[in-house]
């Protein structure tokens, strides 16, 4: 198996580290400049591998067989729909965290509607890029409806420091990775506003709640969501200030001024968990208030009040 990573922000630069121990990776990234110095701004103080070729000739990188497609979430269908044609039989390989707010999909569908001849599998769980870059001991699913090419890439993909757990149920792997950063968003907010811990645990599990609901609704597997791509990387996320969308709640909470450069997938997942929410009928109170918060619609004392003086029911 020869693999290239699609993106080189922080998360594909630190897989490329990992997954260079156990064979040359290609690094694709559209802006490249930094590539002398062997150390990517987005990933301070990590210094890449001579295994790792670093590269912003998109055919050179296509030519590995499998594609791990480490861009943001909203970026991904235009990207792919520009490309199609270099991805077309490839196995690809998707580990954005989020929902495409145009086709209310997440990453598998938009990859099966650009390129239906792909493999596709999805990569996720709780890791943080400057955990795997340091070769911290870290975990996460790998899901792929094709069992055999699921067990090919769980292997090809593992390394002593990296394990992949295998699941077939990929909406509810990249479910789960897309929901909780809008959960994590809510948790930040909490934090940021001085609501407190015990309200952080309020938020994190009615907002787990909430990501059963919509993502069971669509198919997915309840187990899926209480493994490593959903109540794994929710507790990570929701606990952690390295958490870009953590912080980004921390600052609504506050109301601190934030990069609005900074990569933070769950605001625009709120807002199509919110369309989506209604087009099914389903209620996800604290999704909804996440994307009216990170819109400026609400305050957060609105919102906190809005969602504590819901009608009283059976948890
Ligand atoms: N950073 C982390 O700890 C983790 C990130 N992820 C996920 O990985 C995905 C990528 O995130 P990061 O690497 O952290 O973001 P990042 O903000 O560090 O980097 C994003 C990269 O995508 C590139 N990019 C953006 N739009 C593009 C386009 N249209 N064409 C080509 N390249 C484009 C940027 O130039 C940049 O290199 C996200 O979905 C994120 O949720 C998943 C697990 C952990
Ligand atoms: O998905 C992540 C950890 O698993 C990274 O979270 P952030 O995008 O909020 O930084």
């Amino acid at each position: 198996m020869s693999i290239a990573i699609i993106g080189a922000g922080a998360f594909g630069t630190a897989l490329a580290v990992a997954l260079s121990a156990n064979r040359p990776v290609t690094l694709w990234g559209r802006d490249t400049g930094w590539a002398g110095t062997r150390e990517n701004p987005r990933l301070p103080g990590v210094s890449l591998p001579d295994t790792i070729t670093i590269t912003d000739d998109l055919m050179l990188a296509t030519h590995a067989d499998t594609l791990l497609l480490a861009l943001p979430a909203q970026t991904l269908r235009g990207f792919l729909t520009s490309h199609a044609a270099l991805f077309a039989r490839k196995v690809l390989v998707s580990t954005a965290k989020g929902i495409d707010l145009t086709r209310l999909t997440g990453p598998s569908t938009l990859i099966a509607e650009t390129c239906p001849q792909a493999t596709i599998a999805v990569l996720t769980g709780p890791s943080f890029a400057a955990d795997i870059a340091r070769g911290l001991p870290t975990a996460l699913t790998l899901a792929c409806a094709d069992a055999t090419a699921g067990r090919a890439l769980q292997h090809a993909l593992s390394t002593p420091v990296l394990r992949l757990y295998r699941t077939t149920d990929v909406s509810g792997a990249e479910l789960g990775g897309a929901l909780k950063n809008v959960i994590a968003i809510a948790a930040g907010t909490v934090i940021g506003a001085g609501f407190g811990d015990s309200a952080r645990a309020a938020i994190i599990t009615r907002g787990f709640a909430e990501m059963t609901r919509l993502a069971t609704r669509l198919g997915a597997r309840p187990e899926t969501l209480t493994g490593l791509s959903g109540l794994g990387d929710l507790t990570l996320t929701c606990t952690s200030a390295q958490s870009r969308n953590f912080r980004f709640g921390q600052s609504l909470g506050t109301r601190a001024e934030f990069d609005s450069r900074t990569t933070v997938e769950g605001a625009a997942t709120a807002r199509a968990v919110a369309a989506l929410a209604a087009r099914l009928g389903e209620e996800m109170p604290i999704a909804a208030m996440v994307a009216r918060l990170a819109e400026g619609a609400v305050s957060v004392e609105n919102a906190m009040e809005t969602l504590m003086t819901r009608p009283l029911k059976e948890e």
